[in-house]
């Protein structure tokens, strides 16, 4: 934890984002899309280190920094600016970015680090996270950043800013697979076949096998876009799908970022271990849900 101008400012954790169901409901005028997502957050993410500094600065460390540029269309920097108008001070900060999650994967790494950022300057500045005009700024910066701000299980509708707490839940052990293909958000919305799910407002159960089931009838509408787009995904979810312990496997928002969901932790970890094993170019992850 660091001191900045008396003010402790402790690292934050952008926990990788996983939409277990995601269904697209229409189209807005503006061209973005509304979703009814059943979102939860993995303990992994990204880490942000704060220092003290007489510029706004990034850096970028980890076993996914190259090939992410630390200019100033980054999100980390992006969110520093808009918290400093919104403050209607300069928040000189140097920002250290530790990449632990892949790039455009469907786990909405950059709207994590985003929302880590805002996180951190709300306790630099003592700003409320719940302050109606955080929000605004988070939805600006992008439709998953509200969300990750929130950082807890929900069910998200909008184009992704009405959060409906989800208060039962049961612990999950899963799986997080990416083979190393970026995909584009805009590009597999773009791809997408013209038809509508119908909006669903129902919270999940709170029971595992019963969720499953839940699960299982509303699966993530961009699944066959992005099949498309990037043949890796079907042998992704096939190979989950083949490991022992396995009841569900999908690809988590617009992918190419894959999660299976096992019985136990044990079996979550032996899957994870043999599929690093048969693939080792793919990131392969074994993780529970954040807790809170
Ligand atoms: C699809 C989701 C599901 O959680 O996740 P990812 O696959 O990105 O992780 C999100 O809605 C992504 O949110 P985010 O990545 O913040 O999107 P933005 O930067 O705001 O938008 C990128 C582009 O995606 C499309 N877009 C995004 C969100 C939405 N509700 N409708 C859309 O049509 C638009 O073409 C937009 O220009
Ligand atoms: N800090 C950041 N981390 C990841 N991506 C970022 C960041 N800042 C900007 N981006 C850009 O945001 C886009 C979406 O990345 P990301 O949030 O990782 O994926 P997704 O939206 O698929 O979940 C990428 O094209 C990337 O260049």
């Amino acid at each position: 934890m660091l001191d900045l101008k008396g003010t402790a400012l402790a690292d934050q954790t952008a926990w990788a984002k996983i939409n277990l169901t995601l269904q697209v409901t229409g189209r807005r005028d503006d061209g973005y899309h509304a979703l009814s997502s059943l979102v939860v957050f993995a303990e992994h993410g990204d880490v942000l280190r704060f220092q003290e500094s007489d510029v706004l600065n990034l850096t970028i460390d980890g076993p996914f920094a190259a090939g992410l540029s630390a200019a100033a269309d980054n999100l980390v920097l992006r969110a520093a600016e808009g918290f400093s108008a919104l403050a209607g001070r300069p928040l000189n900060v140097a920002v250290t970015l530790i990449k632990n999650l892949p790039v455009a994967a469907g786990i909405g790494g950059g709207s994590a680090d985003a929302a880590a950022v805002l996180r951190g300057l709300c306790s630099l500045t003592g700003l409320s996270p719940d302050d109606p005009s955080l929000l605004d700024l988070a939805l600006q910066l992008g439709a998953d950043v509200p969300v990750c701000l929130a950082a807890r299980t929900v069910v998200m509708s909008g184009i992704g800013e009405v959060l409906r707490p989800v208060v039962a839940f049961p612990a999950l052990a899963l799986v997080l697979v990416n083979p190393g293909v970026p995909l584009s958000t805009a590009a597999v919305f773009k791809a997408r076949q013209p038809a509508f799910s119908r909006a669903d407002e129902q919270l999940p159960p709170p029971d595992f096998d019963t969720l499953l089931d839940w699960l299982g009838e509303r699966p993530n509408d961009l699944e066959e876009a992005a099949r498309r787009l990037s043949p890796v995904v079907p042998r992704v979810l096939d190979s989950l799908a083949a490991t022992p312990g396995c009841r569900l496997a999908r690809m988590s928002g617009s992918g190419a970022t894959c999660f299976a969901i096992y019985e136990n932790h044990a079996d979550a970890e032996s899957a994870a271990l043999a599929l690093r094993g048969a693939e080792p170019g793919w990131w392969v992850t074994a993780t529970g849900l954040r807790a809170g």
